[in-house]
């Protein structure tokens, strides 16, 4: 990797790949994290999303690939790459029977902090998570939504440059949920951050990117607005005041097919590679169907997840044209 066009890259690795046994969890997977940035990396349950938090967290060894931290390679100077690092794992290593200063002048000391600066990298990272009246507390006796601060405190305790949280918010209530991801957000000011997850609505509301993987494949890496606006050109939003019975629409050259939505719109799905929008506009001119809106109809990225992670060998072939079109 060139060091000059890796400056701003705090954690990227390349054709990422581990098996078990004969079976391939992940697959040439690469990846680029920049400074300040929230990504989000998300797929369906067994995607492979653990075991490349684990092979980029140095806990698990890749079959094949390289990985580097702020430019350091993991795999030759692990101790060192390490240190740049912050890992909360989907079940947070926390022990209930200690107080929150006593477990995380614990972990600020397995991250090798030096003794005099024990106390105040804790009383920072306590500040940070929103522990500062937490310390004397034990963990225990803390409700879930402390307990993940907890987790994410001894997460930064060492001032890592690279966050990786896994599955950060699950088991928890929708108030915890909004704190923890408020928090999440917050800490992307300053650290870079992997968000893995399944849930989508984590990803929009937190991440500035999003990878999406599929067979241990990543199938799309893009913004979200690119991800968003993929589907542009699929389908319509039509508002009509005097709209015909949707089987008029529908035989329009160029669409497939028209719905009615609840909002009294209508969902005009497009033939591949057609733009039906010019015969839209002409026939309702012609039949007097009071035209008052005509646009892309908006993608949601759960749009985008279904279309990827659905099926097999095709929706990685999609993803790659989406991909491309985004770019
Ligand atoms: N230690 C292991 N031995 C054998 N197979 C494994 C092992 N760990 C993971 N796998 C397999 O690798 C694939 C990817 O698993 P992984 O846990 O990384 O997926 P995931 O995306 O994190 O899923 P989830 O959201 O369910 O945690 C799965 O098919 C899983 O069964």
């Amino acid at each position: 990797m060139n060091p000059s066009t890796t400056a701003a890259v705090t954690l990227a690795a390349r054709g990422l790949t581990r098996r078990f046994g004969d079976r391939l969890a992940v697959a040439h997977v690469d990846l680029e994290l920049r400074r300040g940035e929230v990504l989000g990396f998300l797929g369906p349950n067994g995607a492979g999303k653990t075991t490349t938090m684990r092979m980029l967290t140095g806990t698990l060894a890749p079959s094949s690939g390289c990985i580097e931290v702020c430019g350091i390679d993991l795999l030759e100077r692990p101790l060192q790459a390490k240190a740049r690092i912050g890992y909360l794992p989907e079940t947070p290593p926390l022990y209930r029977e200690l107080t929150v200063d006593e477990y995380l002048l614990l972990a600020a000391r397995l991250h090798r902090v030096p003794r005099a600066q024990l106390r105040a990298a804790v009383t920072r990272a306590k500040d940070r998570c929103g522990l500062a009246d937490a310390g004397g507390r034990l963990i225990g006796a803390l409700s879930k939504g402390y307990q993940q601060r907890v987790g994410l405190a001894q997460a930064i305790v060492h001032s890592p440059d690279v966050l990786i949280l896994d599955e950060p918010t699950v088991g928890l209530d929708p108030n915890q949920i909004r704190e923890i991801r408020g928090l999440i957000r917050e800490l992307g000011g300053d650290y870079s951050v992997i968000l893995s997850t399944h849930i989508l609505s984590e990803v929009e509301s937190v991440c500035d990117r999003v990878q999406i993987l599929h067979q241990g494949r990543v199938v799309f890496d893009n913004t979200l607005a690119a991800a968003r606006s993929s589907g542009a050109g699929h389908s319509l939003v039509v508002g009509l005041r005097q709209p015909p019975a949707p089987e008029v629409i529908a035989r329009i050259a160029g669409v497939a097919r028209a719905e009615r939505m609840p909002s009294g719109e209508f969902r005009v799905r497009c033939e591949p590679g057609q733009d039906p929008t010019d015969a839209l506009v002409r026939e309702a001119v012609r039949g007097g169907w009071g035209l008052y809106h005509l646009a892309p109809w908006p993608t949601t990225l759960e749009e985008v997840f279904t279309q990827l992670t659905a099926g097999d060998e095709t929706a990685v072939v999609d993803a790659q044209a989406t991909k491309e079109a985004a770019t």
